[in-house]
């Protein structure tokens, strides 16, 4: 694990000295948009029309944030329009690297062995951390966007012209209330497990603790109410959801100390992580083997021996029964 200072790779863990032993995620730097016609997005430069073939899209499998966007593409049936890379699940002191464990799938675009070397190809002298996912252009040989929730957006609406699939997961109506649950479940949440994990104080994980686990009981009620996030409509807010809640038990209970209830302890949490899972192409994007062995491989400041728990037995196919509940 490390970060690009000017251009040169350093070995390093996050630094929380300078911040009371809170972990504090930094920005994504890569902000441009995929447009239809290739406009300038909402932040950036132009000139990244939507084409079939044109884009590649990296991830791992475990990443919580690279989830979501093989959601979207998956979703939006977008397979053959957006090719993928799949680094391996344990990153080391080279950071992301393209392995051969079962699961991945190498660099066939630009033939890297480390993912860094992407960042170096769209600018040699970038200094910061190198975060799956990549968005890469392979017609200008550069990342297009390395921001999660930005990526899942141009999936949603940039390429209409390549899928049959209209769904919409950010509908006009709902954005206001979509963008407001977003920004309490990216910080309590889906940051919140990590924020829980990676402090090095015992202040900054109680505080984080607290926060988490307030958030899923006020999410739980909301839940007894309607069917999705949003009433009887699924959207981007529950896919950013799913992708922390499907990795809570196996990984954040035990590895990020989040333990004072399990998902499938709460009453509409469990159920709706089901049915979230159950929803049909998703639970062929989730990896456990990936995700369980990332994190806990992964993190030798908290799991020196890096060993990977067998358990817990999940059964995410049992029945939901969330059918009958309506818009709230
Ligand atoms: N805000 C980014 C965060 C992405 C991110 O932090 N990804 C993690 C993997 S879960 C990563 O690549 N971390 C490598 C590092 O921090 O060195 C997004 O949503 O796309």
């Amino acid at each position: 694990m490390g970060l690009l200072v000017d251009g040169v790779w350093h070995d390093e863990w996050y630094d929380t000295k300078s911040t009371g032993g809170r972990f504090v995620r930094k920005d994504s730097a890569f902000r441009n948009w995929v447009t239809p016609d290739g406009a300038p997005g909402p932040s950036g430069e132009g000139g990244f029309r939507a084409e079939a073939g044109r884009y590649h899209l990296y991830v791992s499998l475990a990443c919580p944030w690279a989830h979501r966007t093989l959601i979207l593409r998956k979703l939006k049936k977008l397979e053959d329009v957006i090719s993928v890379s799949v680094v391996d699940p344990c990153m080391g002191s080279q950071g992301w690297v393209f392995g051969d464990s079962p699961g991945t799938v190498p660099d066939t675009v630009n033939g890297a062995s480390r993912l860094y070397e992407i960042y170096l190809k769209a600018d040699p002298h970038y200094s910061g951390r190198v975060t799956v996912p990549v968005l890469w252009d392979k017609q200008r040989g550069t990342i297009v966007n390395n921001e999660s929730s930005e990526i899942i957006r141009m999936f949603n609406a940039a390429f209409a012209a390549f899928t049959d699939v209209a769904d919409d997961y950010y509908p006009e109506p709902l954005r206001k209330e979509i963008d407001r649950v977003n920004e309490r479940v990216y910080h309590a949440v889906n940051n919140g497990v990590y924020k829980a994990g990676f402090a090095t104080t015992q202040e900054a994980y109680d505080q984080a603790f607290d926060t988490l686990f307030g958030a899923l009981d006020e999410l739980d009620t909301r839940l007894a109410r309607s069917r999705y996030l949003l009433g009887d409509r699924l959207t981007e807010a529950d896919w950013r959801l799913f992708t922390t809640l499907v990795r809570f038990d196996a990984v954040y209970v035990g590895h990020f100390k989040c333990n004072l209830r399990r998902i499938a302890d709460y009453p509409n949490l469990g159920p709706y992580l089901r049915d979230l899972y159950q929803v049909p192409g998703v639970a062929g994007t989730v990896n456990m083997e990936h995700i369980k062995r990332h994190y806990y491989e992964s993190h030798k400041t908290i799991n020196p021996a890096g060993i990977v728990p067998r358990g817990p037995a999940l059964d995410l196919d049992a029945p939901h029964g969330r059918e009958q509940l309506g818009a709230g």
